[in-house]
């Protein structure tokens, strides 16, 4: 969701994991937003994004890791991990039904309403919110993609936002370790 934490949590972990390069959803808004009925610019709906651009990122990744990579800046470790992590960071990532599947991880960190508001009123962004967007857009689209994603089965693992960052980057990290040592 908005405000979770994700870009931050996001850094941390780029940080800390070997091989790892990140695609950032933000980046592949359109370049015109349509206004809804509701009056907004609509900034909270998949349709506002290049989501066939991201596609075509996460492939040209998976096609060639490293020189991915490469083109991106990542340095990689000369030596043995052959292993090649790419982090997704996106506020509608299990929306889309093709980048749905090819996931192998999903992670969805929430907080509570009065937090995620209070934290998006601190935000300054590109385009800043118009008086309401938050309760009368951002708000209602979280909820309905939500929903969404839930009654099409689709499994995260739920992270508690409001937990530290500190926390929340020891938990993932743990979880992301085990699930590589386990795969091998
Ligand atoms: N664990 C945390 N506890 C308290 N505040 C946090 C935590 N993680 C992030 N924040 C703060 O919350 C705000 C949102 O964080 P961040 O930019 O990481 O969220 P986001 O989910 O990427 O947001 P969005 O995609 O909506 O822009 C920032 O001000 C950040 O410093
Ligand atoms: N990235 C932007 O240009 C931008 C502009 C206006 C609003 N937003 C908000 O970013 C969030 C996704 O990270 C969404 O909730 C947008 O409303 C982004």
């Amino acid at each position: 969701m908005t405000n979770g934490g994700k870009s931050t949590l996001t850094s941390r972990l780029h940080k800390a994991l070997p091989n790892c390069c990140v695609i950032h959803q933000d980046d592949f808004y359109k370049d015109q937003i349509a206004v809804g009925e509701d009056g907004f610019k609509q900034w909270d709906v998949l349709e506002s994004l290049d989501m066939e651009a991201m596609l075509s990122t996460v492939r040209a990744w998976v096609k060639d890791p490293r020189k991915f990579a490469r083109a991106h800046g990542v340095s990689l470790q000369p030596s043995a991990s052959d292993t090649h992590i790419l982090l997704l960071d996106g506020f509608l990532l299990y929306s889309y039904k093709p980048l749905v599947d090819m996931y192998s991880h999903r992670y969805f960190l929430t907080v509570p309403y009065e937090e995620c508001k209070r934290r998006r009123s601190n935000r300054s962004y590109m385009v800043p919110d118009p008086p309401g967007l938050f309760d009368g857009h951002v708000w209602p689209m979280y909820q309905k993609y939500k929903r969404e994603m839930e009654q099409d089965g689709v499994e995260v693992v739920y992270l508690d936002g409001t937990k530290s960052r500190e926390e929340l980057f020891r938990q993932v990290l743990e979880d992301v370790q085990n699930r590589l040592l386990n795969r091998s």
